[in-house]
């Protein structure tokens, strides 16, 4: 069974929230490198990549044991590596260029794929790449869920409740055979992108979203006071802790 508890906590500001999320990130870092010598984190786009920030400033970016990390995204735009839109170019500029992590360990969407467009190929090759690693033991299938598990995921929503590219009113939230999907009607542009699906998500060890700013405001409190399983968000659990940083603003509607 997930945990689905959510635990839920309110910082003063987006500084505190960055902080907080960057030594989140550093204890299961050094927690799962000490007991497996790696740790598989899943990023996402958004304003999560500039909430990082803290990790690549003292005493973090001298103290994780970045070569020993092997970086994932939830979702990716289908557009060039080179292209303002891409998730990736983001946490490149934003965060991975800044610290040593090989190149090997950063797996980026098929970069061929993703510059011709081909969303639908895009995920297969993904899903090839995540399986590949299964094999090579770099990532383990959830003893509990048959999916595979990442240590940490870090999380974003939209204000219409969507996390990685799982929409309100589109099918892909209920996509259970796949481990990577794709959507070419993306309510938030770009249109064509790639995602994991929902029972990959919640196979995480550890889901963290971190919503900041008065936009998600009315999404956050339509999950955490009614359950409102319409926001693709609601859906989010975890297999040990399923956290939600919220700041001020985004928590001001509970
Ligand atoms: O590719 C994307 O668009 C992101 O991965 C997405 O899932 C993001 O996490 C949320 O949309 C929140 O984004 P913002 O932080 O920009 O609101």
């Amino acid at each position: 069974m997930a945990n689905s508890q959510r635990k839920m906590i309110v910082f003063p500001s987006k500084n505190e929230l960055s902080e907080a999320m960057a030594e989140y990130t550093a204890n299961l870092s050094a927690k799962f490198i000490k007991e497996k010598g790696l740790f598989t984190v899943v990023l996402s786009g958004g304003d999560l990549i500039d909430w990082l920030c803290k990790l690549v400033q003292p005493p973090y970016i001298d103290s994780i044991e970045w070569s020993k990390w092997h970086v994932f995204w939830v979702d990716e735009r289908v557009c060039s590596w080179d292209d303002p839109d891409s998730n990736y170019k983001l946490a490149m500029d934003g965060f991975l260029s800044k610290v040593p992590i090989p190149n090997k360990n950063i797996y980026a969407i098929d970069k061929n794929s993703s510059t011709d467009g081909n969303a639908e190929h895009c995920a297969a090759l993904y899903e090839e790449c995540l399986r590949n690693l299964v094999k090579e033991n770099i990532i383990p299938i959830s003893k509990k869920t048959g999916y595979p598990e990442f240590d940490l995921q870090l999380l974003g929503m939209g204000p219409d409740g969507h996390m990685a590219s799982l929409f309100p009113n589109h099918p892909q939230i209920n996509e259970k055979t796949k481990w990577v999907t794709h959507i070419t009607d993306s309510p938030k542009p770009p249109p064509k992108r790639i995602t994991f699906t929902l029972p990959v998500i919640n196979s995480a060890l550890y889901n963290l979203m971190a919503i900041c700013d008065a936009s998600p405001a009315k999404s956050v409190a339509e999950i955490m006071k009614h359950n409102n399983a319409s926001l693709p968000s609601a859906h989010l659990s975890a297999q040990v802790e399923n956290v939600w940083y919220l700041d001020q603003a985004a928590a001001s509607m509970l």
